[in-house]
Parts: C-alpha cells; structure tokens; sequence
C-alpha cells in the first residue's frame, strides 16, 4: 500500500527577487497534524516562504504541495494569524468568529455550534457582543485564534503571532493555542525569532540558514506536553537550537 501522502511537500522551492536570491532549494516535508516551528536568522525569508505559501508570491522554481496537489487557498482550507492580528472592527466577538464560516457557506446548524465551541475555549462566551475596540490585547488574539480554527482548517500559518507581546501574555495564548491544536489535530505551521517559544510548542522544529536560505536541519521535540520552560531537557534542546543558529 502507498505511504499517506505528507500534509505540506516543500519540493526545490526556490524563490528571487531579480538578482537576490532568497530560497535557496528548499525541500521539506510536515506530517498531518503536525506542529512545526520554524526558525531562522532575521530576514532569512521565513515570510516570503509563508508568502510563497499563500501565492502572494509565484515561486521562482519548485512546488509548495498540499495533500499532493500545488496549494490554493482558494480551493483548501487553509487559515493565517499574522503578527498584525485583526478583527473587523464593525463586527461584535461573535460575528469575527463566525466571518469565515460564512464565507466558506457553512451549513447554520454546524456554523452555530463551531462558534459556540470555540468562544468556550477561548473563554469568550460571555463577551460575544463586544465590539473590538472594548476588548484588551489578550481578548482580540483570543478572537484572532478563534476565528483562525472556527472553520477547522487543514492546514494554520502563523507568522510570529506573539512577538509583540508580554511574556505573561505569550504563555498563556501558547497554552492555548495547544490546546486548540490538541483538540482538532490541525497541521500548524508557526514562524517565530523566539527560540523558547518553538521549544515551548512544537513537535518538529525546522531551522533555516542564513540567506540564500536552505533547510539547515529539522529536530524532532519529544519534550511532553505541558513543557517547563526550566526543566534541563528543556534548557538543552533551547541551547541546542540557538548554537545551530549562531553557527549558521
Ligand atoms: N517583495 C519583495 N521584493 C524584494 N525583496 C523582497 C520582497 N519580499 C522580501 N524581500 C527580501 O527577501 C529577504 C527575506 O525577507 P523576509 O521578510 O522573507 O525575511 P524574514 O526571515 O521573514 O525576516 P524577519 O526575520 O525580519 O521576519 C529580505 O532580504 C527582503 O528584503
């Protein structure tokens, strides 16, 4: 029988802009249901490879596939949080939620009980009729987040969701946001300069050169779930990560 076929295929990806080139051949695989954070020097491409993954940009060479096929968010379900989180101010906490099942046409019944779920979790039942501009930082990622898995996508692209925020803070919407990777198993790919934080996270953690940018490794993070950040095993793969990337 064939092997499943990968979530993502990353396949001689390379990407230029006129003379600079950025990726440099990248070839990776992410497993469904995985979590994979990927780290990497300041403006090694980490963004043009997510860019490269929404087509927002054509790839100069290579294939990003989805479930075997070239990826298309506009034909797979395919969900973003960005550092620039943003709700729709005019829309109530409820109605963020519920934006993009209404765009995906989402049946009523299932619309309705998706939103109810994911208000719960984050723990925002009791604020559904807020409007943006009432609620604290805290609240509007918890709706970023929220309305990112309310249409159980396949396949979530962060992009240094937390890097602005407080350690506190950042902790906390990490500890929920595995939460919510547990309980719906969706692929998450998470980009981030914070090498605590992809230890504190992921299951693999993909580490990228300097530019021209390649895969330098891929480790695997068998620390359990929930991680303490002091523990030695933790502090050793955290030393482990940073020296692969001071030496790139
Ligand atoms: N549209 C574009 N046109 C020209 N050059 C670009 C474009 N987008 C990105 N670049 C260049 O590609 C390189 C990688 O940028 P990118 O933003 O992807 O890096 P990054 O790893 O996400 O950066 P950071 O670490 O600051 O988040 C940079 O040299 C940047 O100037």
């Amino acid at each position: 029988m064939a092997n499943k076929e990968p979530k993502v295929k990353v396949q001689n990806l390379t990407k230029r802009f006129g003379d600079l080139l950025v990726l440099d051949n990248l070839n990776f695989e992410v497993e469904e249901g995985e979590f994979l954070c990927i780290v990497g020097p300041t403006g090694c491409g980490k963004t043009t490879f997510l860019n490269s993954l929404t087509r927002l940009y054509e790839p100069t060479a290579g294939d990003i596939l989805v479930n075997g096929i070239p990826v298309d968010p506009k034909k797979q379900n395919i969900s973003y949080i960005f550092q620039e989180y943003s709700s729709f101010p005019w829309l109530t906490v409820e109605q963020n939620i519920r934006f993009g099942l209404e765009i995906k046409k989402t049946p009523k019944a299932e619309a309705d009980a998706n939103v109810e779920e994911m208000l719960n979790i984050v723990g925002l039942t009791k604020f559904r009729n807020y409007y943006p501009s009432q609620l604290s930082i805290s609240m509007l990622q918890r709706v970023a987040i929220a309305r990112a898995f309310a249409t159980k996508p396949e396949l979530l692209l962060m992009d240094e969701p937390y890097g602005q925020l407080d350690i506190d803070l950042r902790f906390k919407l990490e500890d929920e946001l595995i939460k919510l990777w547990k309980k719906t198993g969706t692929t998450v790919l998470f980009i981030t300069h914070n090498i605590e934080e992809a230890v504190y996270l992921s299951q693999k953690i993909m580490v990228l050169t300097n530019k021209p940018t390649s895969v330098k490794t891929v480790l695997d993070n068998p620390l359990p779930l929930p991680r303490d950040v002091v523990s030695p095993e933790f502090v050793e793969l955290r030393n482990k990560v940073t020296d692969l990337i001071k030496w790139w």
